[in-house]
């Protein structure tokens, strides 16, 4: 990361909560913990506590990513990835989690670490109506326009660049 520092001010919710921090130097995000212990079976999704609520300047926000490590290890994904924290958001900051995994369940700890926390920068826009939008190379192309997917057929359609749908099977 490069640049002037933002400041974002945090508040413990929970007293003995961990700062969050760095792993290293140039990481984009800092992870964020779970404040209860918490055991999700096959398919089962909890909205963990991480302790900690922050004020973001006016025209950032924080996005609420998944570690991957807890994604190939454990199957444990984030139901609402990535998460959007508003700057106006003065709650505490949680997460939710679900266990993908068919057969184990997965436990933790209070302060293990489940999620990482990336501020950014977003635009203000203003939307302009029109009746009609200007030309792309894309045009309305998209799911699987542009073919090359390994694995099972699927019965979702790909939508091709004339707008029409290609729907296997049918
Ligand atoms: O993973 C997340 C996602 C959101 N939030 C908090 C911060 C965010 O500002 C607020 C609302 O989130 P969002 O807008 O995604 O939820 P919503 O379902 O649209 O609720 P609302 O009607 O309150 O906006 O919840 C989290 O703590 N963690
Ligand atoms: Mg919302």
């Amino acid at each position: 990361m490069s640049g002037v520092p933002v400041d974002v001010l945090i508040r413990r919710i929970d007293p003995a909560v961990p700062l969050p921090s760095r792993a290293h130097p140039g990481d984009a995000g800092v992870d964020l913990v779970t404040t209860r212990d918490a055991e999700l079976a096959p398919g089962e999704r909890a909205l963990l506590p991480t302790g900690i609520a922050i004020a973001l300047p006016d025209g950032y926000a924080a996005f609420v990513h998944p570690r991957s490590g807890l994604a190939i290890h454990c199957g444990v994904a984030m139901v609402n990835a990535p998460g959007t924290v508003d700057a106006g958001y003065r709650g505490e900051l949680k997460v939710i989690l679900i266990n993908l995994d068919p057969r184990e369940t997965v436990r933790f700890r209070r302060f293990d670490r489940i999620a990482q926390l990336v501020v950014q920068q977003v635009e203000t826009v203003r939307f302009h109506e029109v009746a009609e939008l200007p030309g792309s190379a894309r045009a309305t192309g998209g799911f699987g326009s542009t073919g090359g997917h390994p694995g099972v057929q699927t019965p979702y359609a790909a939508v091709s660049p004339g707008g029409g749908a290609d729907r296997k099977g049918q």
